[in-house]
């Protein structure tokens, strides 16, 4: 009995465990999660200091020539208070003095007899970055399960924190199935393809943050195969593409079986990816994919993709669509619910003008899919469509004005 798309991925989710932590510095932590919380023992900036160059004045002193007679640089430990009918000259960065109320910027100050002339309009607290409005002691700055991003790193070197506890990358293991199918870096035959999945599964699941072993090319045989199985058992998932139909030379089931893999999904409701299989040999997870290339891309994008995640530790594992227009009128089959691979450039969708489960060009031109309903047959240009992404850059030819509003 095959699944829906939904129920597939409530299974994956029950059946998926987070794996377990370790300590990283934080410049090896980049796409690592999070599996602390994190809380600011610092307040930034640490002190009041001046976002100008200028000058640390009363504000009762507005339209007054103040005399000047020190400088204060950012860096300066300064002692320095600042009394009435004074300025202190101040560079951006440094520290305020004690009695300082506003900064003046040097442009709107002029020169005069042993000082500057200030303008007429001072008010307390101009130009003073304070201490903890960025960050204060205390606040929650980072949750266990999140993302560790450029910004994230941010925070965490903003409060002097050198090591953190993460969650230990997936350790994913990747083999193909097909005797026809040779390596890039092997010579082909004129009955012979390349196997172009494990290079793309194997691309992929790094760019997810995954560690990745490639086990090889089995020939579609069940010695072979359970060779392979073997060699990967040591993972935390397994990834195969292939002989997962009912062909004679479709052995790939058979072979995960002689290790007693539990299955909880061997079909799916969803088109291309029907034979797609989710299953367990002991802690290692299995993900057959069908051999179809871009049944087997899209579907590790749906099914993969969630294993992955779920692993990682990551608290946001259920990926979000996003809602644009087509961009022309689409005619497809009704049947099952159909993955319609194409581009979204940031206003409307544009599905491939062609492609077949069987191909391997038109994941390359794209950077999502939308999933269809069983029964539509005809999507009309303008409709709202629900775009899941792959990749997104968006680029254009032309420039493009920027600036919103
Ligand atoms: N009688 C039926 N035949 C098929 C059915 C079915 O329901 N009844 N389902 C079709 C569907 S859907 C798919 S998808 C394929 C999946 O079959 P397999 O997983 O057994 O895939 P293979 O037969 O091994 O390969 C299919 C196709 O893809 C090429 N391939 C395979 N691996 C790679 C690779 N690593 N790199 C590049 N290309 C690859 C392979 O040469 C075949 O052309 O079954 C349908 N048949
Ligand atoms: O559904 Mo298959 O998975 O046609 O490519």
């Amino acid at each position: 009995m095959a699944v829906t798309i939904l129920e597939a991925l409530e299974l994956i989710h029950k059946h998926t465990r987070k794996k377990s932590l370790k300590i990283l510095p934080i410049e090896q932590a980049l796409s690592s999660i999070l599996a602390e919380d994190i809380i600011a023992t610092h307040n930034l900036p640490p002190y009041d200091n001046s976002a100008m160059d200028g000058y640390a004045v009363k504000v009762a002193d507005a339209d007054n020539c103040v005399k000047v007679t020190h400088t204060i640089f950012a860096g300066d430990n300064s002692d320095e208070v600042l009394t009435s009918g004074n300025g202190i000259k101040i560079m951006t960065g440094a520290k305020i003095p004690d009695g300082c109320e506003c900064i003046v910027p040097v442009e709107d100050t002029t020169e005069c007899y042993n000082g500057v002339t200030l303008p007429n309009n001072l008010s307390d607290g101009r130009h003073i970055r304070l201490c903890g409005e960025d960050i204060k002691k205390g606040e929650p700055l980072l949750k266990s399960g999140q993302k560790l991003q450029a910004h994230q790193i941010t925070l965490l070197a903003s409060q002097g924190i050198s090591h953190i506890k993460v969650y230990k990358r997936p350790h994913v293991a990747l083999f193909a199935s097909g005797s026809e199918l040779k390596m890039h870096f092997e010579n082909v035959e004129a009955y012979q393809l390349y196997n172009t999945n494990t290079p793309t599964l194997l691309s992929r699941a790094q760019e997810l943050g995954c560690e990745v072993d490639f086990i090889g090319t089995a020939q579609d045989t069940l010695e072979d195969l359970k060779a392979h199985v073997k060699s990967a058992l040591n993972s935390d998932l397994i990834i195969t593409s292939g002989g997962v139909s009912v062909g004679d030379a479709d052995f790939t089931k058979e072979a995960f079986g002689a290790f007693g893999m539990e299955t909880y999904f061997d079909k799916v409701e969803i088109k291309p990816g029907k034979p797609t299989t989710f299953g367990r040999i002991n802690n290692t997870l299995v993900l057959n994919l069908p051999g179809n290339p871009m049944a087997a891309a899209l579907n590790f994008e749906l099914f993969g993709q969630n294993i992955i995640l779920a692993l990682s530790g990551i608290n946001e594992k259920f990926i979000n669509p996003i809602e644009t227009k087509m961009k022309n009128d689409y005619r497809l089959k009704k049947g099952r619910i159909t993955l319609v691979p194409g581009s979204f450039d940031g206003s409307c969708f544009e599905p491939c003008k062609k492609f077949a489960p069987g191909m391997v060009s038109p994941l390359a031109s794209s950077n999502s899919y939308i999933m269809v309903n069983e029964g539509v047959e005809f999507i009309a240009s303008g409709d709202i469509v629900k775009v899941m992404p792959i990749r997104f850059c968006f680029t254009n030819e032309k420039e493009m004005n920027l600036v919103s509003c």
